[in-house]
Formats: structure tokens, sequence, C-alpha cells
């Protein structure tokens, strides 16, 4: 009960936030619309009362308008109060969904990453525009109005039959208790459905997004990913039809006690009338409780029901409520990080995919993670950045731990350049600032950090420069996955934070470029620590030191030079490029090792 006050006022609140003029209106015109059925009543009561020994239409006028009044009027008051109502309930479901938008947007990478929080986030989304923005109907429109219409009406009932009237009333407890078992049913239903529209918001998903659709379709296998949907939507409606069929045998259940108690009412009325005319108002009166009973009791039922989703949106937003509005930091310098024999197993994994992993760097280094495959290159990162639980071992910054930092600060420290860099489809200027919490970024600085990453050119291409908008699907220009990446980049350098973390910054680049950028990376790097993850050998030279991981676990680490001289897992890796094709790039010394200017 404490749970159904509690979201019944976090709903009608909502909507008076999202739009108060008309929350008010609708309550104000439901209180009016409670009062219909009782005056009904009685105006037919009024009516009978006087056709007893009238003769003319002069003695039935008043009553007759009355009824009249009630009956017009009713319909085109119960027309406008839903339309003012679902203007109401529309703004609320906007303001809802953009408050869930930012309370994502609020979470923390560490948060983000649990399987639970993408199938909650979806399944609030589905309630919000499901069932969630209805509840102020069932609330104001239901459970108000119907209720306050029962107790009218039953008021008006008792001057016909106190009898009556009590088997009326009776009528409501059996939905009140369908509505509470009807409520549990509800609540594990949408528990196994977070997790199946997350699934078919992921499998939908593929079908629009370019890179996946276009592929899929190439590939004339569209058509499987359909089937997966459907075969989604299908575990979707059975898990849906759980709830209507227990809904469906609660109303046949319901609807015989309705029954036998309207036929008891009924006779409670002649009975007390003593078989006279003036019953037929006691029997209106019967119909119109009982039509009021069923509706409070169906919107009781719906309201109790759609209740621990209102409950769980609640709560999932007050949460919000401890977290400040995420803070975009940025730290500029560090002198050293430091991830001590780190050790992280994934969940289900046979074994650890980290094992006493130990990796150092000083401000001004470049330092490279290599390996296969698999080997834990990316692992190694997520738990630099603070973004994989340790089992064990210690990442620090300057000597202090993640713990001792809110995580703000923490990330604040980092850049990163992931390999599923982001392609957001904004334009180039939002795209740039899109990692820096600065305001007034000039266009100098924006062309610099572009001129940085090797996409300055490209933007002069453009007619409109940095207000060019990017992504076809908004009428914008489209462009290649390795200006994507240099854009991703460029994103970095305006950024500009103390370490830098680049897993694989130049995959989808031309080797001509490549060269610049890890010329440039080379040039810039005196006041940062640099990490990257690479996979070409030649980029590796001129590094100040490499940490080969295989199999979880750091075996081997020096410069270039010393880890070729030596037999191991680098020279086995870099044998076949090496052999097969640096050759033919330019000295990479040149390309690393000349650093000479700082920034
Ligand atoms: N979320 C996960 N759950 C379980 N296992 C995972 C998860 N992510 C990675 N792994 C496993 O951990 C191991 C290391 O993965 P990681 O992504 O760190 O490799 P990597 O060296 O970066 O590989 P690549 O060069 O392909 O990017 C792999 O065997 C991978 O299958």
């Amino acid at each position: 009960m404490k749970t159904y006050l509690r979201s019944s006022g976090f709903i009608i609140s909502q909507t008076f936030r999202a739009s108060p003029r008309r929350t008010v209106i609708t309550i104000a015109l439901s209180l009016v619309m409670s009062a219909i059925p009782a005056m009904q009543v009685l105006a037919i009561a009024a009516l009978v009362n006087s056709l007893k020994g009238a003769h003319a239409m002069g003695d039935v006028i008043v009553p007759l308008l009355w009824v009249v009044l009630i009956v017009g009027f009713t319909g085109p008051v119960r027309v406008a109060c839903a339309t003012i109502r679902l203007m109401a309930m529309t703004r609320a479901a906007a303001a809802m969904q953009t408050r869930l938008a930012h309370r994502v947007a609020r979470m923390r990478p560490s948060e983000l990453v649990k399987p639970a929080t993408t199938t909650a986030i979806e399944k609030h989304n589905r309630a919000i525009s499901e069932q969630v923005s209805y509840q102020f109907e069932s609330l104001v429109a239901g459970v108000l109005e119907q209720t306050l219409a029962v107790v009218g009406v039953i008021i008006a009932l008792f001057a016909f039959s106190k009898l009556a009237g009590l088997l009326v009333l009776l009528a409501l407890v059996p939905t009140m208790v369908s509505a509470k078992i009807l409520g549990g049913v509800q609540t594990r239903m949408w528990e196994s459905l977070g997790t199946l529209f997350g699934r078919e918001r992921y499998l939908r998903d593929l079908l629009v997004r370019e890179k996946t659709a276009t592929e899929l379709s190439g590939l004339g296998t569209g058509e499987r990913v359909a089937d997966m949907v459907r075969s989604t939507w299908t575990d979707v409606v059975a898990a849906r039809d759980k709830l209507s069929k227990a809904v469906l045998g609660m109303d046949w259940a319901i609807g015989a006690i309705t029954t036998v108690l309207l036929v008891g009412a009924m006779g409670a009325v002649v009975v007390d009338m003593h078989y006279g005319p003036a019953a037929v108002a006691g029997v209106y009166g019967v119909m119109a409780a009982m039509a009021s009973v069923g509706g409070a009791a169906g919107s009781i039922g719906v309201s109790v029901q759609n209740s621990p989703q209102c409950e769980g949106l609640r709560v999932f937003f007050a949460d919000s409520g401890k977290q400040k509005r995420g803070e975009q930091v940025i730290v500029p310098t560090a002198e050293r990080l430091a991830g001590a024999n780190m050790q992280h197993r994934y969940p289900g994994a046979a074994v650890d995919t980290l094992r006493d992993v130990s990796v150092e760097a000083r401000r001004g280094e470049i330092i490279a993670l290599v390996g296969v495959n698999g080997a834990g290159k990316t692992t190694t990162v997520n738990a630099l950045l603070g973004l994989t639980e340790l089992s064990g071992g210690t990442v620090s910054i300057d000597g202090q731990t993640q713990a001792e930092l809110s995580e703000d600060v923490w990330l604040g420290y980092f850049g990163l350049l992931t390999q599923e860099f982001g392609r957001y489809e904004m334009t180039i200027r939002e795209v740039v600032c899109l990692g820096t919490p600065r305001t007034g970024i000039t266009d100098e600085e924006v062309w610099a950090a572009l001129e940085s990453a090797r996409a300055a050119d490209l933007v002069r291409k453009f007619p409109l420069g940095l207000d060019t908008q990017l992504g076809e699907q908004w009428g914008g220009l489209g462009v290649s996955g390795g200006q994507w990446q240099r854009l991703a980049l460029a994103r970095i350098y305006l950024r500009d934070p103390a370490i830098w973390v680049l897993d694989e910054p130049t995959s989808a680049i031309d080797a001509e470029a490549e060269q610049d950028i890890f010329r440039e990376l080379a040039r810039t790097r005196h006041n940062r620590i640099t990490i990257v993850v690479s996979h070409r050998a030649w980029t590796l030279k001129g590094m100040d030191r490499i940490y080969v991981i295989d199999g979880g676990r750091v075996v081997q680490r020096g410069r270039y030079e010393e880890l070729m001289a030596e037999p191991g897992r680098f020279s086995e890796i870099f044998a076949e490029q090496l052999d097969g094709g640096v050759s033919r790039r330019p000295p990479v010394d040149q390309a690393l090792g000349v650093a000479a200017t700082s920034r």
C-alpha cells in the first residue's frame, strides 16, 4: 500500500511538473465527473416522483431539464477532459524520457558496463512509453473519479435501500484482491521483459545502423536478424500472455461474484421500495453504482499492476538525486601511472585474463602494449582506466589509487581512444569538442587539433568547414572509417589530459597518414603520458618501453631493439611483419625518434 501511494504521488507530481495547468484542470474536471452518476440517480428519482400524478409538461419540466442537462453535458465534458489529460500525459512522458536520458548520462562507466544496467534502462524506457505515462489516467480518471463516483452513488442509493448500497460496496473487494495478485505477476513479467526488450532493441539497431545494416544487406542476411527479432517478440508475447491469462481468469471470477451481488442489490431495492414505480430510480442507481464499481475496480486493478514499474522508475530517478551531474573534469598533468600486479577474471571465465600484470609509464614517455588477439591488452587498458575491477593488484597515478579520488577526477586524467571509437553524427566542431568541458573554444584550437590528427585537410574541403554536419541520415556528409578515426584522435588532442590511452589509434588509417600521426604523437609527447596498443611493428620503434602481453601476463618488456635482439614472443609475433613488409616503410626512427619540440 505504501509503495502504491508513493508511486502514485510520484506520477502525479511528474505530470504536474511537466504540465501544471493541465494537471489541475484534469483533476478538477474528474472531480466534477465523479458527481455525475449520483446526480443522474437523483435526477431520475426526481423525474419518476414528478411523473406520479403529472398531467402536463409543466409538471415535469424541471426534473426533465435536469436529466437532459446532466446527460447532455456528460459526453462533451468527458471528451474535453480526456483530451486535456492526454496533453498532460504526453508532456509527462517527454519529461520522464528526458530525465531518464540525463540519469543514464550521469552514470559512471563502471556502472554502465554492468549488464543489469542496460536491462534496467531498457525496462524503464519501455515502461514509460507503455505504462507509466498512462498511470496518470488510471489514477485520476479511474481511481479518483470512479471511486468518488461509487461513494456518491452509494450515498444516493442508501436513500432507496441500505442493503443494496452495502452489496454494491462489497463488489469492490474481489477486484482489490485480484489487483494485488496481478501486481505480483506484473512485476515478475517486467523483470524478464527488461532483458528481452534490450535484445530486441539491439537486433533492430543492427538492421538500421549504417555499418551493420550495410554489412548484413551485403551478406544478404538481414532477414535472419529480422527472424531473431521475431523470436524475441515471441518470447515477449509469451511473457505477456502469462499476465493476460491471469487477468482473464480473475475477470471471470470477478464477473460471477459481481453478478450475484447485482441480483441481490436489485432485489433489495425492489423490496425496500415496496414494489412501487420509484423502484425504477433505485434499479437505475444500482446499475450506475455497479458501472462505477466496475470502472473504479478496473482502474484500481490497472494502477496497482502498473505501480511496481512506476515505483522502479521513481527509485531509479531518486538514485540520481544522490549523484551530482557528471562533472567533466580534465586533469592536465601526471608524473607517473603505475599498474602493479594487476589481476582480473571475467565473470564465468575459467582462468584469469590478467595475471600479475605490472605496467608503468612516466610523463613524457610513450609506452606500447603489444600481443596477439585476446592476449589481454584491452583488459589491461581498462584496468588502468579503472573500468575493470581488479581481483588483485593496484593502479595509481602519482601514488594515489582510484579509491582515493572521485571517479570524475580519476577519469579526468585520461583521454581514451578505443578500438571502436565513437562515430558521433554531429557537426565537426561538436565532434571534436565533445571530449572537453571548456567553453569558448576558438576555431583555431579546433583546427590545431584537427591538424595534429591529420584531419584538417579533409575538413577544409567541406563547404561548411567546422560547421559541416556529419551523418547522411541527417542530411549531412558521410566520411570514411579512417576519417572518423582521425576525428576521434582530434578529440583527444583538444581534450589534452595527462594520460593518453590510444587503443590501435591508426587501425583504419592509411600508411602514409599513420606515419604522420605517430610522428606528431612523438613530437607532442613531453607533457603527457602516452600508452599505445599497436599491432604494427614499425610503430613500435622509438617507443620508450614495450610490454609484450601473452596469455594475460607480461612476458617481455624493453625497447624495440632490445626485444628484437632476444629470442621470445615479441620477435615471434613481429617476425613476419618485419620480413614481409616493414622494410618497405620509411625509417621509423625518423618517425618516432626525432621528438624534437615539446608541446
Ligand atoms: N567481457 C568479457 N567477458 C569475458 N571474457 C572477456 C571479455 N572481454 C574480453 N574477454 C576475454 O579476455 C581475453 C583478453 O581480451 P582482450 O580484449 O583484453 O584482448 P586483446 O589483447 O585486447 O585482444 P585484441 O588484440 O583482439 O583487441 C580474451 O580471451 C577475451 O576473450
